[in-house]
């Protein structure tokens, strides 16, 4: 990585130590390294995404700094896996030809050494999305990112939930909502990061960002983010284009921290849903890598947390 040269935090050398313990002030040096780093790189992070929200989240890639192509069959994201920084799957709306092309794009991004995010949308809806949450436990996401249900279910299918199921409402997902608390999805979040040895990151009115090491707690946002669909899922291409720059839990906490603090700006801004949503893109675009790191964060480590 390039040193960003008009960054006012300087960042530790190896910004690639994922695995050790780092402070809140390292972490957050390497979080306005990561958006200084975007903006200077324009990296591209191709997605196979939901239909509802792709144009969202192409639009907040944009909004970072990024670049966004969508792809849908096999070879293409076998290809875009050689192209880009890193992959973005979201599963919202599944096609068949996904039976196919989600295992081909994991299995090319671990072949690569490219990180890929998951964003498991809708789990237990049918039986696809199961069968590919579990196809893609050989070769897994180094972010994985939904809400707090999703998690729990995730834990669950990858044989991770040991006990953290207690914690969890039993319902599952209500469609692509949550019925769960994040902080009800910690272990499940803890176990899937320890697992795949990437992040995990969960959202909600507080959100959670794990390395299975450490535990942050970010807050901020607003509740109109749950008033616009797409939120979730453009947080998870915005995590796919830092993770191009930055180690998977720098790059979960740079994009979950600067949601939080364009919901916040753009709930300031709008007059409803409607105008939310542009206020939001307006917010981000406009986010200096400065405020990013000094976004709401208390950082605790994972260590108490009983996960398997
Ligand atoms: N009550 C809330 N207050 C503040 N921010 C919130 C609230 N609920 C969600 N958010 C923020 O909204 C974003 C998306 O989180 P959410 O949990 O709604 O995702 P999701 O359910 O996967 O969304 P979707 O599937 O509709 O894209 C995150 O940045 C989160 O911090
Ligand atoms: C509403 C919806 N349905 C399938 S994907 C999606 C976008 C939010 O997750
Ligand atoms: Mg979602």
């Amino acid at each position: 990585m390039t040193e960003p040269s008009t960054c006012a935090i300087s960042a530790p050398a190896d910004a690639c130590a994922s695995r050790s313990t780092r402070t809140e002030a390292e972490l957050r040096a390497f979080m306005a390294r990561a958006v200084h780093e975007v903006r200077e790189t324009n990296p591209l992070a191709p997605s196979i995404t939901n239909t509802v929200t792709q144009n969202f989240v192409a639009n907040a890639q944009l909004a970072v700094g990024g670049s966004a192509a969508m792809v849908y069959l096999p070879d293409e994201g076998e290809c875009v896996a050689a192209l880009g920084g890193a992959v973005y799957i979201n599963l919202g709306t599944l096609l068949p030809v996904y039976e196919q092309t989600v295992p081909a794009t994991a299995r090319a991004c671990a072949a690569a050494g490219k990180p890929w995010v998951l964003d498991p949308v809708g789990i237990g809806i049918g039986s696809l999305r199961t069968q590919l949450i579990e196809a893609v436990h050989e070769n897994p996401p180094a972010i994985l990112r939904g809400n707090a249900s999703e998690i729990i279910a995730v834990a669950e299918l990858w044989g991770l939930a040991g006990d953290s199921s207690d914690d969890a409402s039993g319902d599952g997902p209500r469609g692509v909502d949550s019925t769960d608390s994040v902080d009800a999805a910690e272990r499940a979040a803890v176990a899937c990061a320890r697992f795949t040895g990437g992040a995990v990151a969960v959202s909600g009115a507080t959100d959670l960002v794990t390395d299975g090491a450490q535990v942050a707690r970010l807050s901020g946002g607003s509740p109109l983010m749950t008033c616009i669909t797409g939120s979730g899922c453009s947080l998870g291409g915005v995590a796919a284009v830092y993770a191009c720059v930055a180690d998977p839990f720098v790059a979960a906490l740079t994009a979950t921290a600067a949601y939080n603090l364009a919901g916040l700006r753009a709930a300031e801004a709008c007059s409803g849903s409607g105008s939310f949503q542009v206020a939001f893109l307006d917010a981000l675009y406009n986010l200096t890598a400065e405020e990013v790191a000094e976004a709401p964060l208390a950082l605790a480590s994972a260590s108490g947390t009983q996960a398997l």
